[in-house]
Formats: C-alpha cells, structure tokens, sequence
C-alpha cells in the first residue's frame, strides 16, 4: 500500500506547495516568518495585527482518507484481477445502540466503495456470550472472510475479553487482539494489524509530511482501543512520549511541552488553548455530541480539543467532524486488504 510521505489528496496539494516546506513541529512554525518578514507600513501593520491572531492549518483528514480508498479500489481490483480474490470485511453488530448503528452503515458503504466485500451480522442485544462466540468462529473459518470486526461497546452481560480473543488474529483487522497489541508494544516484532484510529492519526502526520522523530508527543487517554496503542506508535516513530489520563496531577503543564498532541478522551473541549504550546501539531480524536438546538439532529460534534482556542495557537490541528474519524475507516479498508493480500500471499 502506498504511504508515501509526501502524498496528500488534491485539496491540500496547494497547500503544501504554497508552503514548500512541510510544517516545522515546534515554535517556528510558518506564521511566524509571515509576521517578521513583514515590511513595516502602515498597511502592511493591519496584515500583521490579523496575522498574529493565527490561524493553525487545518488538516483535513476527510480528503486524506478519500484519496486512501481510490488506492485501495485501485488495489482491490489488481487483486481481483490476478487472482480472482476479493477480500471480505465481516462486521459483527450486538444490540441497537444507535451510534453503533451508524458506524456499522458507514462502515459497510466505505466497503461498497472501493469494492470490498462487507457481511454483516445483528445481533439482538440479549444475546448470549456463546452466539457471539459461535459467528466469530464461523467467520474465522469462513475463506470468503479476511477480516472480524465486533463493534464495540459490547451489551455489560458479554465479555470484552473472551469476544475479542476468540478472533484469529489473521483477521484481527481492528488489531485489538493481545497478541497483535503486545507485539506492538515490543521493539524488533511487528503486529499483523496496527489499531485503525492510531493508525489513521499516524497516516495523517506522515501525509502532512509532519515529522515525529525526536519530537515530544503527549498523549492524552490511555485506552486499550486509542491512546495506548497511539503512544505505542509514536515511540516505534522514535517520539518521545508522555501519556496524560485522569489521574495526572498537572496534565495541562505536561501538554504543554508536546510538539505533538493526540487527545483521546471523550470530554467535550476538555484540552484549552492555554494547554498547548505555540506552533504544536493537535490530532483530536475525540467525537463527542453536545446539544445544539440549532441543528437538524439536535446536536453537533465537538472534539477533546476547544478547536476555537487550539487554532490560534498550534500550527496544524484536526477538525471534528473531518478529522480522525474517516481516517479510521480508511484504516479498516486498508487492513482489509492487507489481510486478504496476505492470506492468499499478493504481492
Ligand atoms: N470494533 C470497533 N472498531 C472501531 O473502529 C470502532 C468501534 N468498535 N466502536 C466505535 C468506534 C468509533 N468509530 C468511529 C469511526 C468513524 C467515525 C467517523 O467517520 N466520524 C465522522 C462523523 C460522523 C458523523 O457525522 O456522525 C467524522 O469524524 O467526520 C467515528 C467513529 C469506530 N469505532
């Protein structure tokens, strides 16, 4: 699959050339030349004086992720083509959380989308722990199938843990099988799968020809599906990492010192501007539904990060909606093939 570094969809291909040099992590970030390489006229004053209320880049993980599935359809179909596979996504649905609902349809039409086969299953949510168990293991056995998905949260009455050890980790592509977490977690070994949100945050960065070698990346949450595996990724890119969560004394002063921040917390603007130090790069991971009585649903997104505040400070910074969320999707898509492409040794 191609990765490339220097690869960004259409829409940000301006961009990037307009600025001719990817963005600098750190406090020398491009607005700052703008505002000292100003000639000092009067005209040029009211230039500098909106200048400085800065405006960060946005990264828009909504056109990245587009650009991935047309490499993914074109990959689907060489695969098709040469020999005569095409590989299948099966997607496991317990009860009728509406959220999960949501998820699962835009999971199946991204499968639609570049021509991978998606098999869906409903489960009413008084299920048992042994129905669950007996689809995953008629798709572990299922050669239609190169990847499991159990969409999570799972009803209380099931157990997280059993579920998501019963996947082969051949078809793991959510990567939350232990085997596949622990491997990443160890230096000189390499997972089957990598978790699809990290991995879509990481893919934004290298898109955006941010570089994270030796930078200082906070992570903010520590969960087993985002932020573990997220600061697990950012060391394997030689970052140094801090992780934040809920028993942090000072998580603001720690944030502070990021040149790069993932927030995965699920707390509505919870990261403040004055948490972030000038120049940092933010991916918000967060989705988080506040009321609004102005829109159409009742409510709007918002992420972990006061996107308001984070804007005027950092050099580059996700939005919600647009962000994250599609990259992981387009993650899901390309562990998927990858799967498929394994198993029947493509490429
Ligand atoms: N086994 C499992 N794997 C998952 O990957 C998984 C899961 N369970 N459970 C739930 C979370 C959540 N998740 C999202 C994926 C896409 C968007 C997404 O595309 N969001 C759009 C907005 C969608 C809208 O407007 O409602 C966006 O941010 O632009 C959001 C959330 C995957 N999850």
């Amino acid at each position: 699959m191609a990765s490339s570094i220097f690869n960004p969809p259409s829409s940000t291909t301006a961009l990037l050339l307009r600025s001719r040099h990817p963005i600098r992590v750190g406090p020398t970030s491009l607005r700052f030349f703008t505002i000292r390489s100003s000639p000092p006229s009067s005209r040029v004053l009211s230039i500098v004086a909106s200048a400085t209320e800065a405006s960060a880049k946005v990264i828009d993980g909504k056109a990245v992720a587009k650009q991935i599935r047309e490499e993914i359809a074109v990959e689907v179909s060489k695969m098709k083509e040469a020999v005569g596979v095409i590989p299948g996504l099966a997607v496991i649905l317990v009860g009728d959380r509406k959220d999960s609902a949501t998820y699962v349809r835009n999971k199946k039409k991204a499968c639609e989308s570049v021509g991978i086969n998606s098999l869906e299953v409903n489960l009413p949510e008084d299920s048992t722990e042994e129905e669950v168990l007996n689809y995953i293991s008629d798709y572990n056995d299922d050669p239609a199938v190169h990847g499991i998905l159990v969409q999570l949260p799972l009803p209380s009455h099931i157990n997280e843990r059993n579920v998501l050890n019963a996947v082969r980790i051949e078809k793991d592509v959510d990567g939350f099988h232990p085997l596949n977490i622990g491997r990443l977690a160890m230096r000189g070994r390499d997972p089957l799968f990598v978790p699809c949100t990290p991995k879509g945050c990481i893919e934004l960065l290298h898109r955006y020809g941010i570089s994270i070698k030796g930078k200082r990346a906070v992570v903010i949450g520590r969960s087993n599906i985002v932020g573990m595996p997220a600061a697990l990724l950012l060391q394997r890119e030689d970052a140094t990492v801090t992780v934040v969560h809920s028993r942090t004394s000072n998580p603001e002063e720690i944030t502070r010192q990021a040149d790069i921040i993932i927030s995965a917390v699920g707390q509505p603007n919870m990261v403040r501007g004055s948490w972030i130090k000038p120049g940092a790069v933010i991916i918000d991971v967060g989705i988080n539904p506040v009321d609004d009585p102005s829109s159409s649903r009742g409510y709007k997104l918002v992420g972990d990060v006061c996107y308001e505040e984070a804007i005027q400070v950092a050099s580059a910074i996700t939005p919600v909606p647009g962000g994250v969320g599609p990259m992981t999707i387009a993650m899901l898509l390309q562990n998927t093939l990858s799967s498929a492409k394994r198993i029947h040794s493509f490429e």
